[in-house]
């Protein structure tokens, strides 16, 4: 997959069959487009050009709003699109002054005369433009003119989308990682660095990776105990992860951090990804250390099975 992010440096797209969106999770629900665009543009002989915006428009027109909570990256979103095949991906950068545009330049300025799509694939409810002014009436209006073809997402899959999307960040927001995995299409994962912590784990006898999140926007699951799978330094392994304030010791912040079973390396600076199989337990204020650790022993052996 091509990914351009200069829109001043396109090149001419064969029989360009688009679509616009943000396919924040590339989650199963997107299939259905995606496979729409592939059988087009398998039809026509066409290229596959989903185009999305960076920063979310979200971030642009609502600073304020601190919420953005996305299930994948711009990083993350590139390589699961690539693991699906499509051709190209357009990152346009969101500005305030793209959102201002009026819907008649956006088409005709924007989408026709960078794309010159033959085939457009939008949702029934698709707005753009200034305002939100702009929708398939338009598009329909000037298929003619512009000579491509229109194809509606009808409004069963808009909506199924859309609440497989909340059903997803609110399964994971409540521990449910099962659930949010199924519709997904694949486990929930978090990349970060390993940074320095307390020290206290290992003289707990299980030392504990801390997580640097690469990026603070993504959502973060509910506090509690998970079996996760750990892929660090180009390996995999089973782990047992934590997320919550460490009440025990009356931490405040919260952390995420894991114990890798079977390990025993330095890897302070590395990169480090971990996937969600399963909830263990939510996290508890133990009376004692010793009664903590009795339980992280339980905690691993059970991470141990889920990670088969
Ligand atoms: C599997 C697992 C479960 C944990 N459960 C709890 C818990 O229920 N309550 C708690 O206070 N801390 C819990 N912790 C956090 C430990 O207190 C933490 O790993 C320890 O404080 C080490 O911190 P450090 O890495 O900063 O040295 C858990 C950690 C792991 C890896
Ligand atoms: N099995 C393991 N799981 C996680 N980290 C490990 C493991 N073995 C060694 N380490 C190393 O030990 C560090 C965690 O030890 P810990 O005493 O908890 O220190 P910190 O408080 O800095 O996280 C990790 O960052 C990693 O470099």
């Amino acid at each position: 997959m091509q990914v351009h992010r200069d829109l001043h440096h396109l090149p001419d797209f064969r029989n360009a069959v688009i679509t616009i969106g943000t396919f924040d999770g590339v989650h199963s629900g997107h299939q259905y487009i995606l496979q729409q665009l592939q059988e087009a543009a398998e039809a026509c002989n066409g290229e596959t050009v989903i185009i999305t915006f960076d920063p979310h428009p979200r971030e642009v027109l609502a600073p304020h709003d601190k919420n953005v909570r996305l299930l994948t990256t711009l990083d993350e979103k590139i390589r699961l699109l690539e693991q699906r095949g499509i051709h190209h991906l357009v990152v346009v950068p969101f500005t305030k002054a793209f959102s201002e545009l009026s819907a008649r330049a956006y088409l005709e300025d924007f989408l026709i005369r960078t794309f010159r799509p033959h085939t457009i694939i939008i949702g029934y409810d698709h707005r753009f433009g200034h305002n939100r002014e702009g929708g398939l009436e338009l598009l329909e209006a000037e298929q003619q003119q512009f000579g491509f073809q229109l194809l509606e997402i009808p409004p069963q899959v808009v909506h199924d989308l859309t609440v497989s999307s909340t059903k997803i960040r609110q399964s994971l927001q409540n521990g449910a990682v099962q659930l949010a995995n199924e519709l997904l299409g694949y486990p929930y994962f978090l990349n970060g660095t390993v940074v320095h912590g307390d020290k206290m784990g290992r003289q707990l006898g299980f030392p504990t990776a801390n997580i640097h999140l690469n990026d603070g926007r993504k959502l973060i699951p509910a506090q509690g105990v998970y079996a996760v799978t750990v892929e660090t330094g180009g390996r995999r392994f089973k782990g047992a992860l934590n997320i919550g304030t460490r009440p025990t010791f009356n931490g405040a912040e919260l952390r995420i951090e894991v114990y890798i079973l079977d390990f025993n390396e330095e890897i302070y600076g590395e990169n480090i990804r971990v996937s969600f199989l399963d909830y263990i337990r939510s996290d508890k204020k133990f009376d004692s250390v010793d009664a903590l650790v009795l339980q992280m022993k339980d905690d691993v052996e059970k991470a141990r099975v889920i990670a088969g």
